[in-house]
């Protein structure tokens, strides 16, 4: 939810002068330390001060057979997941709570992660579903405004690895020309390296159902909308009503924000919710969330898909894209080591206009297996690939990537008001 200006606000004391250095002597830092706090907070001028997190040492071990030593600042053990690396600069704590990310290792190529700590309001989802955070740097001081609890702190509570000082550069070269790797991140010193290899090569992500473990396990409204101070496009409301399920594959929750703030009322539903239940509740729309995982390994999703095709005007993100891309009879398939970040280029071939946008996933449609009728509406510029698709016929849009942007850039809000458009034109002419 948080834009770059608002998560960059440090407070730094005018006492404090400098980077934080490296004392070789004592084997510390020599800064000011910021631990964030709900109090006033406190600033030592000067000595050495340890680093404000305990750490271990702890081993990254990629299924291709490379071992990247680390520090630990999150929970103990041993897990294993998919890693993918992400090019946003800000977000971390949006990118830990969303459920796209279960079963997945996230690495930041921002070579400085947790300097603003962690707030209520920016949390995705309520809990964190990544499988463990890789970073190279965790920033020493911990200063912002909505600040209550530092990185290490809130990943160790709530059982999440974190590890740090890797070479997270070469990994992401690494990933880049191989492609995703699976890997181990372990504390546990009694595992040897070949133990944690043989675990990394007996895993895969692929043919997985994600969703399941993710999505809400009944049917809830939802009501809150965007907060106003961080509201924008407000121009393009219509001021009606508009009746919205919400199938919940592992849905941000500023999604639902953003439909709420364009005057939809919403139901949420579970993954299995049937498609005849929803029909009965007469929606105007309805929305096919973003989720985890691989969407050829949810054939009773693409199914629940097909069922409302036609019926009632339809809108996928991301994982509702790929889903509704399987159901109108396409294919879907697994990029080399997809997008993950919130500076992806795309096209809106309708507009011409690029819209700068947030991305994060691994599988796409291939556009040739579509049937005819169903426009590619926006391509990635940076591969090609098919980034949003529309199906007049039956009232179908959606997107690949995140129009709510939470984090990133807002250019592609104006989606959520073409969805309002779709349920407007088709209650009109019903
Ligand atoms: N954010 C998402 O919905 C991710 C979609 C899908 N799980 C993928 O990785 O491609």
């Amino acid at each position: 939810m948080a834009m770059a200006t608002r998560t960059l606000g440090f407070v730094l004391p005018t006492s404090l002068s400098s980077q934080p250095s490296f004392d070789r002597r004592g084997g510390g830092f020599r800064v000011s330390v910021i631990r964030c706090s709900t109090s006033p907070l406190t600033f030592p001028t000067s000595g050495v001060v340890e680093k404000p997190w305990t750490s271990y040492n702890a081993r990254l071990v990629l299924e291709d057979g490379s071992i990247w030593p680390a520090k630990s600042f999150g929970a103990p053990g041993t897990r294993i997941a998919e890693l993918v690396f992400n090019t946003s600069l800000t977000g971390y704590q949006e990118i830990l709570t969303d459920p796209s990310y279960a079963g997945q290792f996230v690495l930041m190529t921002n070579p400085q992660i947790g300097n603003t700590g962690v707030n209520p309001d920016d949390e995705e989802s309520g809990q964190c579903f990544l499988t463990g955070l890789v970073i190279r740097n965790l920033s020493i001081s911990t200063s912002n405004w909505r600040c209550t609890k530092t990185l290490a702190d809130y990943l160790t509570e709530r059982d999440i690895m974190g590890v740090y000082d890797l070479d997270t550069r070469a990994i992401t070269r690494r990933l880049r020309e191989d492609g995703s790797l699976i890997g181990v991140l372990s504390t546990e010193q009694s595992k040897t390296d070949d133990e944690l290899l043989q675990m990394s090569r007996s895993w895969d992500i692929v043919g997985i159902d994600l969703i399941s473990d993710v999505s809400c396990k009944s049917p809830y409204e939802w009501v809150d909308k965007t907060n106003a101070e961080w509201d924008f496009n407000t121009n393009s409301r219509d001021g009606k009503s508009y009746k919205v399920i919400a199938y919940d594959f592992g849905i941000k929750q500023n999604i639902l924000r953003r439909l709420s703030s364009y005057g939809c009322q919403i139901t949420v539903v579970p993954s299995t919710f049937p498609a005849a239940e929803a029909l009965k509740m007469n929606p105007d729309g309805i929305l096919f969330s973003n989720g985890p995982g691989d969407p050829s390994a949810v054939p009773y999703a693409v199914e629940t898909v097909k069922e409302l095709l036609g019926k009632v005007p339809v809108y996928g993100i991301c994982m509702g894209h790929q889903l509704l891309g399987q159901a109108l009879g396409g294919k879907t398939f697994k990029m080399k080591f997809g997008h993950h970040g919130g500076n992806h280029p795309v096209r809106n071939n309708r507009t011409g206009q690029v819209e700068i946008s947030a991305q994060n996933h691994n599988y796409a449609v291939d556009p040739a297996s579509l049937p005819g009728g169903v426009e590619v509406t926006h391509v990635n510029l940076n591969d090609g690939s098919c980034a949003g698709l529309s199906f007049p016929e039956m009232n179908v849009m959606s997107l690949q990537y995140h129009p709510e942007a939470s984090p990133g850039p807002h250019d592609s809000d104006n989606a959520f008001r073409e969805f309002i458009e779709l349920m407007k034109r088709s209650k009109q002419s019903s």
